[in-house]
């Protein structure tokens, strides 16, 4: 009888907390245009299309117009395309829109207490932590990091050259950018040989955990479930414990180094001023116990996610668009040498970033056709609202449609030919590749500063070809960033 009463008991608290509140969001966004659903709402037909996401979604937005709504299991999901629209939700409504989604298997890796998906105060505190560090003037006490690494790739590139043969660019790319974090989160980087090393390099580590952290997973789309299963595999607690193993060893290695430091350096009159990294202002918070040491490396495994993948590929596919237009690449590359002082053998981003104006057109048409962060990351809104007379309920997962935003021509002419001349107007506000709003990227100036050095050197060293007839594919595939298929080129040295 006990059991009954108590079977009862947990049907209803399931009905009243789930069901009923799903219910009520179904209800509001219901008259939001979008794809017919069956079953289990727009699931079927999602798992059943040959198009990767951003491709269904462009269709949908040309189809339903740039406030859509998709629904998969109890997960209510709004689209929204287009500068104008993400504008009124992300600056104009900003309150409601700016919270991230919080996906029920995130609980279980990090109780929402890292970078990425937390919300409110604690959230804030980090941002204005993180920002503090990744302002212009730090960045360009950081600059050395950046030219070091875009150094060592020439060095690496000049062994091809040499060889003469066609190989695979992508791995170099993505190790770029991955040391680059490293080096301002630890002070650490790695050889490019770690590339063929055994699978347990952090290197490896990184990767792998991209590929199984960007996985779908029910929880997401029935939330019920959750108190009754785990979606996430095996394969992901081994990676992510893994790699936070090496961040563990990271921070206690940086931890050593500092203390080392400091004593073989006691400042004799006082006026020495120490490196500030990230990670230092990470420890603070860590001995003010406003963040965990758990905490601490889910910030760390977050800044990694967000910002390594999404410079390799955005590099990747800017060799593949200056091969593919082979005449934009000549141009570039006469660019970058005329513009550069005689004697300058480096490319400076904090003497030359408004200074090579060709290389400005071509990052920023970059950007705009590839742009990793391609749905964005899902926010929510936190109240009932009304965009473009459209009503949306309090807890819709909201995504914002970059891809679509930049690839619809609906706000570009000829929006899948490579043509940088499109931006000497300037019209900022149209590319979104950051995002929009308060929530948006924190690591756009480093980002910046990263693709501007990498490309200077490159195209002002080397020239690219391609070994075969067929143009390389710029078709990028879903993932956590827009992912550039491996390619093969050629290089010569230009100098
Ligand atoms: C090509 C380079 C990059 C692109 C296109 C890009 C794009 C984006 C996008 C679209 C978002 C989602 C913003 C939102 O939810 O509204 C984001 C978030 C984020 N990005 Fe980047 N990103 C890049 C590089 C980086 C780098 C180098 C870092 C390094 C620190 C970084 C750190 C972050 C972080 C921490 C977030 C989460 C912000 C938050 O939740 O408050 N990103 N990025």
């Amino acid at each position: 009888m006990n059991y009954l009463v108590l079977i009862l008991v947990s049907l209803v608290s399931i009905y009243f907390l789930f069901i009923k509140n799903q219910d009520r969001k179904k209800k509001i966004n219901s008259k939001i245009p979008g794809p017919k659903g069956f079953l289990f709402g727009n699931l079927i037909e999602l798992a059943r299309t040959k198009k990767n996401l951003h491709l269904k979604y462009l269709e949908w937005f040309e189809k339903y117009g740039p406030v859509f709504r998709v629904s998969i299991g109890s997960l209510e999901t709004v689209v929204l395309t287009g500068y104008p629209i993400l504008r009124e939700a992300f600056i104009d409504n900003s309150d409601t829109f700016t919270s991230r989604f919080q996906r029920e298997n995130a609980r279980s890796i990090n109780g929402y207490k890292g970078l990425i998906n937390s919300n409110g105060d604690y959230h804030k505190n980090l941002k204005s932590v993180i920002l503090s560090e990744m302002t212009a003037t730090k960045i360009k006490k950081m600059e050395s990091h950046i030219n070091q690494e875009s150094k060592r790739l020439c060095e690496l590139l000049d062994q091809h050259a040499k060889q003469g043969t066609p190989f695979t660019m992508n791995k170099y790319l993505n190790l770029f950018s991955i040391n680059i974090i490293l080096r301002f989160l630890f002070g650490v980087n790695y050889p490019y040989t770690e590339l063929d090393d055994g699978s347990s390099s952090i290197i490896q580590v990184i990767q792998q955990f991209l590929k199984l952290v960007s996985q779908p997973s029910i929880t997401t789309y029935f939330p019920i479930l959750s108190p009754f299963m785990n979606d996430r595999s095996k394969e992901f607690y081994d990676i992510h414990k893994l790699l936070s193993n090496h961040i563990i060893n990271l921070i206690e290695r940086y931890k050593d180094s500092k203390q080392h430091q400091q004593q073989e350096q006691e400042p004799i009159d006082g006026a020495t001023e120490p490196t500030v990294t990230i990670l230092d202002k990470l420890l603070i918070e860590v001995e003010n116990n406003r963040i965990t040491q758990n905490a601490l490396i889910s910030i760390c495994i977050d800044v990694l996610i967000a910002g390594t993948d999404t410079v390799g590929q955005t590099l990747s596919f800017a060799i593949v668009a200056l091969v593919n237009n082979a005449e934009i690449q000549e141009k570039l590359s006469r660019n970058i040498i005329d513009s550069m002082e005689k004697g300058d053998n480096h490319y400076s981003y904090s003497k030359y970033r408004n200074g090579i104006p060709y290389l400005a057109l071509v990052v920023k048409e970059v950007f705009r056709m590839y742009p990793a962060g391609i749905l964005g990351l899902p926010h929510m809104t936190s109240e009932d609202c009304e965009i473009q007379g459209h009503k949306i309920a309090k807890g819709t997962q909201i995504i914002q449609n970059i891809y679509s935003t930049h690839r619809s021509e609906s706000f570009w002419p000829n929006p899948n030919n490579f043509i940088p001349e499109r931006h000497i107007q300037n019209d900022v506000s149209k590319s979104v590749h950051f995002a929009v709003g308060t929530r948006n990227c924190m690591g756009m100036s480093l980002s910046e500063a990263e693709v501007h050095t990498a490309m200077a050197e490159l195209f002002g060293n080397f020239k690219f070809t391609n070994p075969s007839n067929i143009p390389l594919n710029d078709q990028g595939t879903f993932s956590v960033a827009l992912n550039c298929p491996d390619f093969f080129v050629k290089i010569e040295r230009r100098n």
